[in-house]
């Protein structure tokens, strides 16, 4: 299998007054494509220091990430700027839609960041938004949608410029229990039939059992590593 993901040795220090925060400690990893990876711990645990790492949105104190083949932690903005465009695709947990765009256009949106002209920017959002049920609201405002049908169009727009890797920040935290098992069950439908990595941060051990593989991570080191398969490693040693 293809390593997407390869975190060596990776640590994050705060400085807060005098006193160091090690918000991540030594983690090592590495994610495999087409795999669904969920990042699990309590708060203040380091899980998003961590995604925002492998996003390239703020810089390790030590360590390497190789995403695709490409050192990221070397890169300066603007590389990093066109990494994202060309590599990563994203989910929030409070959705980041625009409210004056209809759902369409909201998933057209990354698409003109890549210079792609309105009329195959509308057609691919159009595809994406069939692909998350949404082919009935397509000239639907945000506001005039449920938290659940929001966060598909958060899911079709993260998929729409076929990036490698989709990065999702507790993408169901603002939706109830029964809309965020269904958000999950269409996010791991779309990664398999699409063969997108998906790695997603929870702090709900229950969601987390979607992924293929659970990495728990406790004061900024990965403690487990659970697979579905039911075997699990510790340390990175095979038990
Ligand atoms: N900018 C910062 N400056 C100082 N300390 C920080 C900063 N960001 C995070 N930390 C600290 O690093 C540790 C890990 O924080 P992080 O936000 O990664 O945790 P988390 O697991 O995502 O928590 P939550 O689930 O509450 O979002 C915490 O102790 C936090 O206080």
């Amino acid at each position: 299998m293809k390593k997407v993901i390869c975190v060596k040795d990776l640590y994050k220090l705060y400085r807060v007054g005098d006193s160091a925060v090690r918000a991540l400690d030594g983690v090592s990893f590495d994610i495999y494509e087409g795999e669904f990876c969920a990042i699990v711990g309590t708060s203040g645990s380091g899980k998003s220091t961590l995604l925002n790492m492998l996003a390239g949105l703020e810089k390790p104190t030590k360590g390497q990430i190789v995403i695709s083949g490409k050192h990221i932690e070397n890169m300066n903005e603007d590389e990093l700027v066109r990494f994202r465009r060309e590599n990563v695709g994203f989910i929030f947990q409070s959705f980041h839609l625009i409210g004056t765009m209809n759902a369409l256009e909201n998933v057209a949106l990354p698409l003109t960041f890549r210079g792609v002209d309105r009329k195959t920017r509308l057609a691919k959002a159009d595809r994406m938004l069939n692909l998350v049920k949404l082919s009935k609201h397509k000239k639907h405002m945000p506001n005039q949608m449920s938290g659940g049908q929001q966060q598909r169009v958060g899911v079709a727009r993260a998929l729409v410029s076929d990036p490698a890797i989709i990065f999702a920040d507790e993408p169901t935290g603002n939706l109830d229990s029964h809309t965020s098992e269904d958000v999950m069950k269409l996010m791991q439908e779309v990664v398999r039939r699409q063969k997108r990595t998906l790695v997603m941060v929870t702090h709900d051990n229950h969601l987390a059992e979607y992924a293929d593989r659970i990495f728990h991570i406790m004061d900024g080191k990965i403690i487990k590593i659970e697979e579905k398969t039911q075997k699990e490693y510790e340390g990175g040693k095979t038990l």
